[in-house]
C-alpha cells in the first residue's frame, strides 16, 4: 500500500479515475508547471491529454470509448463493445492495455492517481491511501454497495499496475458536510444513529464542487453568493440545494438508493416496503455480481440493483425511455418529473426563493432536451422560464455552461458539463501536500 512520502515532481501527470455505479471514466492530465497565477483562478491548473470511458458495465456487453484531447497529436476516437470487461477492475485493466497499446503516453510519468470514492463517511479531505484508509473505504462499502466496492478494486489495481504513482481518494460524501445537523438528521433514537453513523451524507459532491466552480466563473459571482438547486441526473440521480456556495440539503441520504430514482435505484420508498416486498428481504444477498467484500440483504440488492428504469421500462438507457411517448416508458418518464418537482418545490421554499439559477447536469441532465422541459414547464409558477430554442441547441453548444433560459428577477435556467476527473485533478494540482516545491 501506499507510502506517507508523496511529494512529486511539480509537472508530472495526473490520473483521474471516476467509478461510478455503471461506469469507469478516466482522464489523464498534466499538471502546469504554475497551477494557480491568482488565488481564485483554477482555469490552467491542469491540460487535459486523454479520456476514456467504459459504460454499461451492469448491462453487458460494456461499451468502450478513447479519445485523445484536440490538441495532442494523431486524434482519434474509438468506441467499441470489449466483452471481457465485466466489473471495474477489467474495465481498468483494458484501458491500462490500450494505453500501452495506443497511445505514446510513459506511464511512468503518472505521479497521482486521483479515485472519486463515493462514500467517506467523516473523511472529509482527500487522503492517500494507505493500509489504514483503504480499511476505512472498504468498512463503508456497505454504505455505498454499487460503488466503493468498485473503486476499491481499481485502487487495488493501480497500485499493482502503477506502483511509482501515490493513489489519492476524493470523496462524493465531502461537499455536503456543511448540511445542518437537523437537515441531516433521521428521526430515529440519536444514540444508535451517532453510533452507526445513521444519517444522511449525500453524495455526487465532487460534481456539485465542479458545477458550483463553473456557474461562478460563468456568472462571474463569488461562489460565497450563489442560491442554487443543482440537477446531477445520470445512472444515479440526485439534487443538491446550494445555499451561499454550500450544500444545505441533498436528496440521497445514508446511501445513493434514496431520493430520485436512477437506472437501476428505487429511489424514497416508504420504508415498511421492503417487509412486504419478499420474506426474504432481510437475509443477505447471494449477489455474485456485486463488489468483492460488500455484504447486502436481498432487500438492499433489490431496491439498489433491480429498480429504477430497469424495473419499470426494461432499460437503463433514459435516452430511449425519452423516446417513447407512451405505455410504461411514459410512466416512468412523468415519475421522474413528478419526483424531481416534489424536491424542487422544497428546495426553493428551503432557499427562501432566492434562487440564481437551476442547474441541470450528468447524462440525463445534459441530454434530454425533453426532461427539462417537462421540469421547466411546472417551475414557470416560481419565476423560472425556459428558452426553448436555446434548450434545444445545447447539443451543438461545447461550453462547459449553456443558458437555456431567464426568468423573473434574473432566475436562470444552465446546463453544466460536469467533470467529476477534471475537479478531481486541480484539487489535486492545487494541492500544496502532493507536490515538491
Ligand atoms: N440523449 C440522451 N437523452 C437522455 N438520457 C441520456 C441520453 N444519453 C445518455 N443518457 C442517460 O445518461 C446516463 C448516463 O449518465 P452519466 O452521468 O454519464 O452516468 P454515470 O452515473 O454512469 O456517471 C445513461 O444511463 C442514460 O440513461
Ligand atoms: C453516487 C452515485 O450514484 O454515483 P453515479 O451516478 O456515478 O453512479
Ligand atoms: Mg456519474
Amino acid at each position: 500500500m501506499g507510502s506517507e512520502e508523496h511529494r512529486a515532481p511539480k509537472s508530472g501527470l495526473i490520473l483521474a479515475v471516476n467509478a461510478g455505479s455503471s461506469s469507469l471514466k478516466i482522464s489523464l492530465f498534466k499538471r502546469s508547471p504554475s497551477p494557480s497565477p491568482s488565488p481564485n483562478d483554477d482555469s490552467h491548473a491542469v491540460e487535459l491529454l486523454l479520456t476514456s470511458t467504459i459504460d454499461n458495465i451492469s448491462a453487458p456487453p460494456a461499451r468502450f470509448s478513447f479519445a485523445l484531447a484536440a490538441h495532442a497529436e494523431g486524434r482519434e476516437t474509438k468506441k467499441e463493445p470489449v466483452e471481457r470487461v465485466r466489473d471495474h477492475a477489467s474495465a481498468f485493466a483494458h484501458f491500462l492495455d490500450y494505453l500501452k497499446r495506443e497511445a505514446s503516453i510513459d506511464r511512468a510519468q503518472i505521479v497521482h492517481v486521483c479515485h472519486r470514492v463515493v462514500h467517506g463517511g467523516d473523511y472529509f479531505k482527500p487522503v492517500v491511501i494507505t493500509d489504514e484508509s483503504y480499511h476505512h473505504i472498504e468498512r463503508l462499502s456497505d454504505l455505498a454497495p454499487l460503488h466503493n466496492g468498485g473503486a476499491l478494486s481499481v485502487i487495488k489495481a493501480c497500485i499493482d499496475a502503477l506502483p511509482n504513482a501515490s493513489s489519492i481518494a476524493y470523496f462524493d460524501t465531502s461537499f455536503h458536510r456543511t448540511i445542518p445537523e437537523h437537515i441531516a438528521m433521521y428521526a430515529i433514537r440519536q444514540d444508535v444513529a451517532r453510533r452507526r453513523g445513521l444519517k444522511k451524507y449525500g453524495f455526487h459532491g465532487l460534481s456539485y464542487a465542479f458545477i458550483l466552480r463553473a456557474v461562478s466563473a460563468h456568472l462571474q459571482r463569488a461562489p460565497v453568493s450563489l442560491n442554487l438547486i443543482v440537477l446531477h441526473l445520470g445512472s444515479g440521480a440526485s439534487m443538491c440545494a446550494v445555499a451561499g456556495g454550500q450544500s444545505l440539503d441533498t436528496t440521497m441520504g445514508l446511501t445513493p438508493v434514496s431520493g430520485l430514482p436512477g437506472a437501476t435505484r428505487c429511489g424514497v420508498i416508504d420504508p415498511s416496503l421492503i417487509f412486504h416486498y419478499t420474506n426474504r428481504a432481510g437475509r443477505i444477498s447471494h449477489d455474485r455480481s456485486l463488489a468483492v467484500d460488500v455484504h447486502v440483504t436481498e432487500a438492499e440488492e433489490i431496491l439498489n440493483k433491480r429498480s429504477g428504469w430497469a424495473a419499470l421500462t426494461g432499460t437503463t438507457d433514459f435516452g430511449e425511455i425519452e423516446e417513447e411517448d407512451e405505455g410504461k416508458w411514459k410512466t416512468a418518464f412523468d415519475l421522474f418529473v413528478d419526483r424531481i418537482l416534489g424536491f424542487l418545490g422544497g428546495y426553493y421554499l428551503k432557499l427562501g426563493g432566492k434562487v440564481d439559477a437551476l442547474v441541470f447536469a450528468g447524462g440525463i441532465g445534459e441530454r434530454s432536451v425533453e426532461l427539462r422541459e417537462a421540469v421547466l414547464e411546472k417551475a414557470a409558477c416560481l419565476g423560472f422560464k425556459l428558452d426553448p430554442e436555446a434548450n434545444g441547441k445545447v447539443d451543438g453548444d461545447e461550453s462547459v455552461v449553456v443558458d437555456v433560459g431567464k426568468g423573473k428577477e434574473g432566475k436562470r435556467v444552465l446546463v453544466c458539463r460536469t467533470d467529476e476527473q477534471l475537479e478531481m485533478a486541480k484539487e489535486c494540482a492545487l494541492d500544496s501536500r502532493f507536490w515538491e516545491e
